[in-house]
């Protein structure tokens, strides 16, 4: 059942709680209530996904359009030294669901040497992409677009399984898709066609996959969550909720099996109890909050807060990793996406169509359809102090084609014109920051601080890849299409010029990992072990969610989310011997 407030709830005992009910959430919750015996109760902080805000949820083509509403934490980070000391926004999805029911939708699970990565770090083997293609394919499935086009020879159908997650390519590809491809078979060598990003293989450029289906958003929420509550009596789920604090009990106050909730921060507080586990899949910025606001983190700045230390462990919070976006445009030569969006009433019937019957361009995938991953040369005298990407079939950065003018944050965008823009990702971070605590209170934000550019790598990537950009844009395919750029981009004739244009206008692209990360059983560092259990004595907690990630992931990471979600169920289940 479905509670909005605390005191409704009949049993303050469940055999596990599981705190957030966001992307990895759902999936833990739903796979653990698949045994009628569990009892499982989800606590969100935020709001239902079937509320006023639904259609910025479920509406494909409304993607991006819950950042800064209900529906949203909105966080902001510090001022970032590398971004000419601007605070930016930080979404994170205040929803069922979490991010991935606000998220633009992009489905890719990254290369393979990622999770091969994550293995050699934790030490299992289980986490490496051979032995998780199990999980990935309890995941998701792939199904056609709205309009059944014939997507063959844009994704490989061996590549994908049968989970309740639902991905597909666009239903519409624009102009400006074809001159990509085109660019594509005219220069294979440097430019080479991926049929499948999701093969394992993540390089190179193809049709973007995203968690849509039958014209609806696919949320953790819509495809885990929601079956769950609708057909099973042994899952609840606490909205309007905030996990306040883990509890310590037992002798040596290091097991954290229940936990204290509130609606606000003078609220009256409750708690409840797992007589199996907590799993805290609060996110990156949730679960190391909620961590140290129950004194397990780093002991000297939780004492000079006031909070009695429980578990020292310096890494919680620390090694915030994410990567940026900056985007470049053009203006282009045939109609493109910029005269619809300009033109409200079309708009309107857009939407209008999509109501009535899921169909159209609001059903079709988010405004970008095809999208590159690139490496940097390998004589680069980035590269001399080493490589930050996963393996040599892992990219450094990334070219995002949307069919309009994309904004910078706060850029004035042109009224009239057909536009064109290209999205440069930073895909291999090497700059960290942290995530401390603010205060006491958990209804305070926490102190948000990726450290963006603060590395002469990130920012030297950068550069690089608009470099590359340009060219990928001189390619004859373009002759005809592509116009004047951007008067902004226009001026980005030396390295400097793109340095200052990045540190001006870029932001984050709202992929925090690593708060968490996950380590050896024998390091001291690291704050859960291979099996995502807390570390440093503490007993009775799992961390399943974006922030065990030791790197930032190669790509986008909610499939990631999802497929270390499918295993910590699994470990989960084979724990407790559950079926
Ligand atoms: C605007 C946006 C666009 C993005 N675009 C993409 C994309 O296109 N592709 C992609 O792969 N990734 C994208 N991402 C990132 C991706 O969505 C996230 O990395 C992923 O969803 C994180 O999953 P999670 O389970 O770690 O956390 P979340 O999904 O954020 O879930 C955390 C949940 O915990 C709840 N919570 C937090 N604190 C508490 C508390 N104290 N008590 C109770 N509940 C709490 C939150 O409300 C939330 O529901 C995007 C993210 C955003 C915000």
């Amino acid at each position: 059942s479905v509670f909005t407030a605390p005191e409704q709830l009949t049993s303050t005992k469940y055999d596990f709680i599981v705190v957030g009910a966001g992307t990895a959430g759902c999936v833990v919750a739903s796979r653990l209530s698949e045994n009628p015996t569990v009892k499982v109760l989800v606590i969100e902080a935020g709001v239902a996904d079937n509320t006023t805000e639904a259609d910025l949820i479920n509406i494909p083509f409304l993607a991006g359009q819950g950042i800064g509403t209900t529906i949203d934490w909105n966080y902001t980070t510090t001022n970032q030294a590398g971004l000419n000391g601007r605070a930016i926004p930080y979404p994170r999805g205040f929803v069922m669901g979490g991010s991935s029911s606000i998220n633009s939708m992009i489905y890719f699970r990254g290369p393979s040497e990622d999770f091969d990565r994550l293995a050699a770090a934790s030490g299992d083997p289980g986490w490496s992409w051979e032995n998780l293609q199990r999980f990935i394919f309890m995941n998701e499935r792939h199904v056609a677009p709205w309009n059944n086009r014939s997507n063959a020879g844009e994704y490989d159908p061996r590549a994908h399984g049968h989970g309740p997650l639902l991905s597909s390519v666009t239903a519409d590809p624009f102009e400006l898709d074809r001159r990509v491809i085109q660019t594509l078979s005219d220069h294979p060598e440097k430019y080479p066609f991926n049929m499948d990003l999701n093969s394992g293989n993540g390089l190179g450029f193809g049709w973007i996959q995203s968690t849509v289906g039958n014209g609806v958003r696919s949320s953790a929420s819509r495809a885990y969550l929601h079956p769950a509550l609708d057909s099973r009596t042994n899952i609840d789920l606490l909205l309007h909720t905030q996990v306040t604090r883990l509890i310590s009990t037992g002798a040596a106050g290091s097991t954290f099996t229940s936990v204290e909730v509130a609606q606000s921060a003078g609220a009256t507080k409750f708690e409840f109890t797992a007589t199996k586990e907590v799993i805290l899949s609060a996110g990156s910025i949730g679960t190391p909050q909620i961590l140290m606001l129950s004194g397990i983190g780093p002991k000297n700045e939780l004492e000079a807060l006031g909070i009695i230390s429980r578990i020292d462990l310096p890494d919680v919070g620390a090694n915030l990793q994410d990567q940026t976006i900056l985007s470049l445009q053009w203006e282009a030569k045939v109609e493109t996406l910029s005269s619809f969006l300009s033109d409200p009433a079309a708009v309107n019937a857009a939407l209008a169509q999509w109501t009535e019957n899921k169909t159209g361009i609001a059903a079709g995938t988010s405004l970008v359809n095809t999208i590159g991953f690139l490496r940097l040369p390998e004589d680069s005298p980035l590269l001399k102090s080493g490589d930050p990407a996963a393996g040599s079939n892992s990219a450094h950065f990334e070219f995002a084609f949307l069919n309009t003018f994309l904004p910078n944050a706060d850029q004035p965008a042109p009224l009239t014109g057909n536009w064109v823009s290209a999205a440069v990702t930073l895909q291999s971070p090497t700059s960290r920051g942290s995530l401390k605590l603010r205060s006491r209170s958990a209804f305070e934000h926490p102190i948000i601080d990726p450290a963006f550019y603060t590395t002469s790598f990130d920012i030297g990537t950068v550069v690089h890849a608009v470099k590359a950009l340009r060219e990928f844009f001189s390619a004859s395919a373009w002759d005809g299409f592509l116009g004047s750029p951007f008067p902004a981009v226009a001026a980005l004739n030396t390295d400097e010029a793109i340095e200052a244009y990045a540190r001006t206008w870029a932001t984050t692209v709202k992929h925090p990992v690593s708060t968490a990360k996950i380590s050896k059983i024998a390091d001291k560092a690291g704050v859960v072990s291979p099996n995502l259990l807390l570390k440093g004595g503490a007993n009775g907690v799992r961390v399943v969610d974006a922030s065990i990630f030791p790197f930032a992931v190669a790509g986008y990471p909610q499939a990631e989310v999802y497929i270390v979600a499918e295993r910590a169920a699994a470990l989960i289940k084979e724990t407790w011997s559950l079926k």
